[in-house]
């Protein structure tokens, strides 16, 4: 398929397609394709190496791509086929990494006014623009100080100022709340989902961290070693996991996964039967997926019980989030109130409903 008129007839501002990134002959992206419309907030998520910043340093326009190809507003913007690869500006994506990297002598107004210098704007519209961003980051009053006069958080504010001011249609984040600390995170989150739907851009935004991806997502990618594992809403992937990865990886607690064999007419864990067996399964072993609120703390009459020793708890709104070992596995369930007791203690864990999903062994879902 000719990737410009798929970006086109899908008319999204961003489009990737079949994409691959080979550093020697290992593939750090390994043929990711993701179309998103405009406006859309889209979060790469996974964990560590999984090829999340190779993928948005090619959106970037900092590496090129071996395969595949990246189209911005119809227009192909990089190309492993042809070698075509425009810079930032004329792909009109702004970039704000991890580390703010402002320039030391300029003042807050100067860091901010630079690019648009850079794109040759009238002196009375950089300053315009100027007063419209700094406003809109709420740091009007820092801007005749210098980056080294003001605190971590307040530059990040100035970077995010400065990327914005040229209106790029692609917004790029590259873990940029990560050197802020946990109360600060939370507020810049919010600030960053007013900013994204003040300018209109669509945005990118990587990071490792689950919480940050579900709470601000138009759209989410799970990425591992180089390949989309899911790419949907977030609600989507949370109640509809395809894989074993994504169970494991999205939701606070994660979802718990329990392996289990056909044995006369049951799942059976562990000699107990534990659910049903849907009609027509043939799978013999599988991993049966179960919330955190769909298993209760101590043995309750009439569920099926798992026996393990208690690791630790934690209040939660009230609740207590309980997590046993169980062989090799931790398993998380919830009860009311405050619950503690002694690490190690035996616990039981009841299995309050049948399970969310069904797993092949391989981690794909089985479609009833
Ligand atoms: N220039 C390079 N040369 C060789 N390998 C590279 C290069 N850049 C990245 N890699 C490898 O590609 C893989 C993906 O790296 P990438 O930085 O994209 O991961 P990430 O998901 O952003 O990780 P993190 O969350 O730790 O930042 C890693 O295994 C990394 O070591």
């Amino acid at each position: 398929m000719n990737p410009q008129s798929f970006g086109s007839e899908r008319n999204d501002a961003l489009v990737i397609h079949q994409l691959v990134k080979q550093f020697g002959a290992f593939k750090a992206v390994n043929n990711i394709s993701i179309s998103v419309p405009s406006g859309s907030f889209l979060v790469l998520v996974g964990p560590s190496g999984c090829g999340k910043s190779t993928l948005l340093r090619m959106l970037a326009g900092l590496e090129s791509p071996t395969e595949g190809e990246i189209v911005f507003d119809g227009k192909v913007v990089s190309s492993g086929t042809d070698g075509t690869l425009r810079d930032s500006a004329s792909r009109n994506a702004g970039l704000v990494f991890q580390s703010y990297a402002l320039w030391p002598h300029m003042t807050v107004a100067a860091n901010v006014e630079w690019p648009l210098k850079v794109a040759k704007w009238s002196k009375a519209e950089r300053a315009a623009r100027v007063d419209e961003v700094l406003g809109l980051l709420n740091i009007s009053e820092l801007r005749d100080r210098y980056p080294a006069e003001i605190s971590g958080g307040q530059q990040q504010r100035v970077a995010i100022a400065r990327t914005i001011g040229p209106r790029p249609s692609i917004l790029l984040l590259d873990e940029p709340l990560s050197n802020l600390d946990a109360k600060l995170r939370v507020e810049m989150r919010s600030e960053l989902m007013r900013i994204h739907r003040a300018t209109g851009a669509t945005s990118v935004y990587v990071t490792h961290d689950q919480v940050e991806a579900m709470t601000m997502a138009s759209h989410v990618a799970v990425l591992n070693k180089g390949r989309v594992e899911q790419f949907g809403p977030p609600v989507e992937l949370l109640q509809n996991p395809q894989t074993t990865f994504v169970a494991t990886f999205l939701g606070t607690p994660a979802a718990n996964l329990i392996p289990a064999t056909q044995q006369s007419g049951a799942f059976v864990y562990e000699g107990q039967p534990i659910a049903r067996i849907p009609v027509n399964f043939s799978e013999k072993s599988v991993k049966l997926l179960y919330r955190a609120q769909d298993i209760g703390v101590g043995a309750i009459e009439g569920r099926p019980q798992i026996f393990g020793k208690f690791a630790e708890a934690a209040p939660i709104a009230g609740q207590s989030m309980v997590t046993a070992i169980v062989g090799d596995m931790r398993v998380t369930g919830m009860t009311d109130g405050y619950f503690t007791a002694v690490p190690g203690s035996d616990i039981t864990m009841s299995l309050l409903r049948e399970p969310d999903g069904i797993f092949n062994e391989a981690g794909q879902r089985i479609v009833l």
